[in-house]
């Protein structure tokens, strides 16, 4: 299997990195994450060195949060939960390994059936850039769970961690070339996607790259996982617990700058609450703390590049033409460290008088806008929620617990958050209705997508005589 996947990408090993693409951070440097065990982990920008060093299990999820910051622009404290999120990943699948099994089948005559789950070959993961180590643990943890090989994307502007997972497989006895992460972009991807010999691709990504790359495995019959984008809605009933509730809108729209794909950005108000919900969510954006990414007290960083932050002050400004009114922020941010001036950071954004034919409430801005929309009843919302092409996620407040699995029932979503917003436990499986994809990431579903059924049919009498 490893000669099989250095057969994929030749130049590729684990723990190795080419970094090629001219639009990113590390472009045309060099990082060599293995260069001296137990030391301090050192950044040279001058030369775009980055040496990786081993230590104790606890410093070692700091140093990473830290690299993932770098990589990506959001603050520590969700770093930290994001390289939490992933070890709990490998443990989990690390423990469904040995627990892979598949069916004894009794047949008349004495004859039986068994079947053998088996891996599927080599596997390709390509991951987007808002949660760059998780991802690459998300996709690689059950690929090598079910004895796949996997090569690792990740996206050109967030190289730098999957690397590091690597380095850490290595470090654990995954022999050479079961984990390569190879670096690159579209081009990259499309050479991934159409090799023969890989068997399966498991894309992260926005909805048209989704599309090329199971264009691409349909022509070489591989199969494809698809976690794409989403426009979720949130709806919040007047008997719902309001603290909660304004937490929770908080939780669905502001995490890692709002460029989180299950966000709930489309959030559907009672009337009757509106006045003291809009208050209440207001008062709390303004206070969200934009800054250094890397201080403990920050809780925004920076939006991925400028591309990207003009783009999402763009939907504002379309926003306002369009009639929403902006009740904060909306625009960029300048911090007053000298060293951040710089930086591709905006202040987080509440729109209210949204309607739902606006284009900030139709389409993915992968940023940090909250719209707002008020409704009246029930079922006005859930047709109103569902009045899109996306099903990624969706939620509701109340308390009113028929109401909120009746609600469930209906939201045509791969998840329904009920009283909570955006988390994602790994026992959990996560994944899209509609555009959204398919396919499911995390829990024990997971193993279905990257393995294969044998049938082994066993005869204990004569073979039937008719001929
Ligand atoms: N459903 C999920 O789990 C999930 C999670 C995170 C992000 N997303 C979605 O990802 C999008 C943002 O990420 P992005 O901007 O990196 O998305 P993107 O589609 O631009 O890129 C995703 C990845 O695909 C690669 N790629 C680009 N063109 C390709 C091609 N032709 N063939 C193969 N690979 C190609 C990119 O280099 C990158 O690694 C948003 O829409 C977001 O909702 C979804
Ligand atoms: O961005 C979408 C949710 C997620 C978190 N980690 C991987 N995907």
């Amino acid at each position: 299997m490893a000669q099989a996947i250095l057969d994929v990408m030749p130049g590729a090993s684990t723990g190795t990195v080419q970094v090629s693409d001219p639009l990113n951070f590390w472009a045309g440097k060099r990082v060599e994450p293995r260069q001296q065990k137990n030391a301090e982990p050192v950044f040279e920008p001058a030369t775009g060195d980055c040496f990786f060093l081993l230590g104790s299990r606890w410093e070692k999820r700091e140093k990473i949060a830290k690299l993932e910051v770098i990589n990506n622009g959001k603050s520590i404290t969700e770093a930290l939960v994001d390289i939490d999120i992933a070890w709990q990943c490998i443990e989990y699948y690390a423990g469904l390994a040995g627990a892979l099994a598949g069916q004894h089948v009794q047949l008349p005559g004495g004859a039986f059936a068994y079947t053998r789950r088996e891996p599927l070959g080599v596997c390709v993961g390509i991951g987007a850039w808002n949660y760059p180590f998780q991802i690459a643990a998300w996709k690689s943890a059950p690929a090598l769970a079910c004895g796949n090989a996997m090569v690792f994307k990740p996206s050109p502007f967030t190289p730098v961690t999957a690397v590091i997972l690597a380095e850490i497989y290595k470090e654990a006895g995954v022999p050479d070339g079961l984990f390569c992460v190879v670096q690159g972009g579209a081009e990259t991807g499309t050479i991934l996607c159409q090799h023969p010999k890989v068997a399966k691709v498991s894309f992260t990504g926005s909805v048209p790259t989704g599309k090329k790359v199971m264009e691409m495995s349909a022509k070489g019959v591989k199969q494809v996982t698809l976690e794409l984008g989403g426009k979720s809605p949130l709806i919040i009933f007047k008997d719902c617990d309001l603290e909660n509730a304004v937490r929770g809108a908080l939780m669905a729209n502001f995490l890692t700058q709002g460029q989180v794909c299950c966000n709930g950005t489309r959030v559907f108000v009672q009337k009757d609450i509106m006045p003291q919900f809009l208050e209440e969510v207001v008062k709390r954006t303004k206070a969200i703390l934009v800054g250094d990414p890397l201080l403990d007290s920050t809780r925004m960083g920076a939006l991925i590049n400028k591309p990207h932050l003009e783009k999402v002050l763009g939907f504002v400004s379309q926003a306002k033409l369009q009639g929403a009114r902006v009740l904060c922020g909306g625009e960029r941010f300048v911090p007053s460290d000298p060293k951040l001036v710089n930086g591709y950071f905006m202040s987080p954004c509440v729109l209210d008088n949204c309607r739902d034919d606006m284009t900030c409430v139709k389409e993915e801005i992968f940023g940090p806008v909250m719209s707002v929309l008020p409704f009246d009843t029930e079922e006005e919302v859930v047709q109103r929620a569902n009045n899109t092409t996306f099903g990624l996620a969706s939620g509701v407040f109340t308390r009113d617990i028929s109401r909120a699995h009746r609600v469930a029932e209906n939201l045509e979503a791969g998840t329904c958050f009920i009283n909570n917003y955006n988390i994602s436990p790994v026992e959990v499986p996560f994944g899209g209705y509609k555009m959204s994809g398919f396919g499911r990431e995390n829990g024990q579903v997971t193993i279905e997508y990257y393995s294969q059924l044998k049938t082994v049919v066993v005869e204990m009498g004569d073979v039937d005589n008719y001929f």
